[in-house]
């Protein structure tokens, strides 16, 4: 007898098998079944989707038979499916290509000898209970925060100050879940697990009572050994808490209660390739999916995402009341506002003691003529000599004094404004470190000929080569292509050319010259290191690096955004952005947000330890001191930046006002890239496509960077206010943007591909 199925399997992303494919079984399958099928000439894995009971009408000669089961693995949920089908529908691309993309490839390579050996395995319980004697007592705030999300049911929001205890908060809520349920599993995602060694084993260690084997990774740094050990723990169940980066928000987790998304706004959540899906907004579904799931009711799946600086969208949910918001304001550790106050009215002025030697910043830089330096509040007046004005810790919530240098009234080309020198010293002096952050590798990002005018051009991208010292290469950061430094000008043959602006490379290098003199208190000369993608290359590398900075081996640590986001470091006492204003007049409108976000994860690495909050300060060097955002910033207000943030989108109707989606092409021509586009949108136009006269799409331009490894790229964004019209829209175009692509004039294209709700644009 035979049965009939629907599987999918992983298709090719522009053939047009899209959906599901039929065959035939001579036992009965379960949906969800993971399964072996013949495609073509080969074999590959799929998923059973549907069964087809009227199936004997089809001819059985022309229909093909599933080559295996596997066995042993539970099929997957329906609730999965449906995660699956609404990622690939959402995101405008073939179910199989998402739910094998779900998948960990060695599922695919492993026969089924190999398959039985892995699950053999027994997992052993050795769970005891938690013994919580030792955990530390929480903060009213964080108390107050887990009560909260108790008491709602709606996606919550951890609006919490960098420093105030967000991640203790994830563990108590899981260590909560996954007490009441024995089956209960929990997801906690963070951007990049690579950049937080510490996490993993704070995890670890927090849930070693679960026993052996309950917490796992899922991220793409595993090699696919262990991805598929993670995976299948997790798809049996055995594995309770999963700690995973933006993949494992489409993992199997059939007993999903609780999913935590850290560091909610961070860009690494979108993926960038394939489906461009945002795990965070897949996060926010799945919850409601799995509350709704009634093969397993297990009552509530909730979600919790956590930020000092929220993306605007969900942000925006708090504001109407979709999210539930749960604010910490206060670091760990700082007696709140009005506790300060009240010390400091009876204990006299106890801050002048903690506060640095000598408002001495201030007086170098009156020394050195005006008030070039705008720092936080009216200091001139207010502070006491040697101090700051009272309230300012309490207000402030241990976060880090902003000072804005006035770049304008700094000496010319001056990299490192003088009063910003001085202040690192005075660190250096007293045994704090300082981290000074440029969001830029490299030595010099340009190097040119001044008599001429050549500059290092990639001559397959539309950007400069990168100069790098250490090799003598420029490199291209778009293509990679690289090459050594000619030894003249290749176009005049001047010898005298010369590296234009700074990256990290050089900046370390110039700080190495600048701080010479300065001398450690046991005497010895200043430690400066770099951390970025160069110094990290190797494997451990980073770990080694950020080992030593928290071992206080390093005064002065110098890097990219790598070392401004997560870390836990315990003695730095000041923080330098030495050149953000690129992004002030970018055009992308998503620029100032995340600019905003960096310079206050930044300025959050600075008086971690209580200790030294009172002294931290965070340094802007800047052209444009009175730009909202720096007085956004100056004030650690996130409310009144997204305030104004949000205030400029609705009136243009941008995210989260309207909804958007580009369309990319890539071409050997800039003028084929761009005629696909627009030939689609007319006929998208022509045909009157559901949802288009809500849907608005743009003429087709080059993209910011034009041409990558010889590759001329244009895009085409549509924007409508309705996120329903937009997705009736995109789907009704899909086949014609297929027809379009099959045309002779377009023949030399070489990709195109949807990215909805993208976050560069
Ligand atoms: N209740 C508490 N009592 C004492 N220390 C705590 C408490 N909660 C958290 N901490 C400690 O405070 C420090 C900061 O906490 P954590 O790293 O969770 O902050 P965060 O809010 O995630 O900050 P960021 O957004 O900057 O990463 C950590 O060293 C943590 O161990
Ligand atoms: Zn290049």
């Amino acid at each position: 007898m035979s049965y009939w199925l629907q599987v999918v399997v992983a298709t090719p992303a522009h053939s047009a098998i899209a959906g599901p494919l039929t065959y035939r079984s001579e036992s009965p399958l379960a949906v969800g079944a993971l399964v072996r099928v013949p495609l073509g000439r080969r074999e590959v894995l799929g998923v059973v989707w549907d069964l087809l009971p009227d199936g004997g009408a089809l001819q059985a000669e022309n229909i093909r038979l599933v080559a295996g089961v596997l066995e042993g693995l539970a099929p997957l949920s329906a609730t999965w499916r449906k995660l699956v089908s609404f990622t690939a529908g959402y995101y405008q691309r073939s179910l199989g290509e998402v739910a094998l993309a779900a998948l960990p490839p060695q599922l695919r390579e492993l026969n089924a000898v190999q398959l039985t050996r892995r699950l053999k395995r027994p997992v052993v319980d050795t769970s005891r209970a938690q013994d919580t004697s030792d955990l530390i007592a929480l903060s009213a705030q964080q108390e107050r925060a887990l009560a909260e999300f108790d008491a709602d049911t709606r996606p919550a929001l951890l609006f919490g100050a960098t420093g105030s205890g967000k991640t203790e908060v994830y563990l108590r809520a899981a260590a909560k879940v996954l007490a009441q349920d024995p089956a209960a599993q929990v997801l906690v995602m963070v951007p990049e697990i690579n950049l937080t060694p510490q996490l993993q084993a704070r995890f670890e260690e927090r849930f070693a009572h679960l026993g052996k084997e309950r917490v796992v990774a899922l991220h793409s740094g595993l090699t696919p050994a262990q991805r598929l050990k993670s995976w299948l723990a997790a798809h049996a169940g055995q594995a309770r808490l999963v700690l995973g980066t933006r993949m494992a928000v489409l993992a199997s987790l059939p007993h999903l209660r609780l999913l935590v998304v850290d560091e909610e706004h961070d860009p690494s959540y979108k993926q960038q390739e394939g489906a461009r899906y945002s795990a965070r907004d897949l996060a926010v579904y799945r919850a409601k999916l799995e509350s709704a799931d009634t093969d397993h009711p297990h009552g509530d799946c909730r979600v919790l995402l956590g930020s000092a600086t929220p993306s605007l969208e969900s942000w925006q949910a708090t504001l109407t009341g979709r999210y539930q918001r749960l604010n910490m304001s206060e670091r760990i550790g700082v007696p709140s506002a009005i506790d300060t106050e009240a010390t400091q009215f009876s204990d006299g002025p106890p801050l002048g003691k903690l506060a640095p030697p000598g408002g001495s910043e201030l007086h170098a830089v009156s020394e050195r003529g005006g008030l070039p330096l705008s720092a936080g509040p009216p200091q001139g007046k207010l502070a006491p000599p040697g101090g700051r004005e009272p309230h300012a810790v309490g207000e402030r919530g241990g976060l880090p004094l902003v000072r804005r240098v006035d770049m304008n009234h700094q000496p010319k080309h001056c990299t490192i404004a003088p009063p910003l020198l001085d202040a690192i010293a005075q660190r250096v002096a007293r045994g704090e470190q300082s981290l000074i952050f440029l969001n830029r590798r490299g030595y010099a990002p340009v190097l040119a000929c001044h008599d001429c005018g050549w500059k290092s051009e990639c001559p397959h991208c539309s950007a400069y080569r990168v100069f790098h010292k250490i090799d003598r290469t420029l490199r291209c950061h778009h293509c990679g292509f690289t090459e050594r430094v000619p030894r003249a000008c290749p176009s005049c043959g001047n010898i005298d050319i010369a590296p234009v602006g700074r990256g990290t490379e050089r900046l370390e290098e110039h700080l190495a010259e600048l701080l010479a003199g300065v001398r450690r208190p046991d005497g010895e000369a200043v430690r400066i290191a770099r951390i970025d993608a160069d110094t990290t290359r190797l494997k451990g590398a980073l770990e080694s690096q950020l080992a030593s900075v928290h071992a206080g081996e390093v005064d002065v640590l110098v890097g990219t955004q790598m070392i401004a986001k997560g870390h836990d470091f315990r003695h730095i006492t000041l923080v330098a952005a030495v050149n953000p204003d690129g992004a002030l007049f970018s055009s992308d409108f998503r620029a100032p947000e995340r600019l905003f976000s960096l310079l206050m994860q930044a300025g959050g690495r600075a008086g971690r330890d209580a200790r030294h909050s009172q002294a931290s300060e965070m340094w802007v060097q800047t052209f444009h001191p009175a730009h909202p955002l720096f007085e956004a910033l100056k004030r650690h207000d996130y409310p009144v930046f997204a305030a104004r943030e949000l205030a400029e989108r609705q009136a243009a109707g941008m995210s989260p006002f309207g909804y958007s989606a580009l369309v990319r092409a890539e071409a050997k021509e800039q003028s084929v890239a761009q005629g696909f586009l627009n030939a689609a949108a007319a006929a998208a136009q022509l045909r009157q496509l559901p949802g288009h006269d809500a849907v608005t799409p743009y003429p087709a331009v080059p993209m910011t960077i034009q041409r990558v490894a010889n590759i001329e790229r244009a895009q085409m964004l549509v924007e409508s206010p309705s996120r329903a019209a937009l997705q009736r829209f995109l789907a009704a175009w899909q086949p014609l943007l297929f027809d379009t692509r099959r045309q002779a004039e377009f023949k030399s294209l070489v990709r195109w591909a949807i990215d909805v709700d993208p976050i560069a644009i």
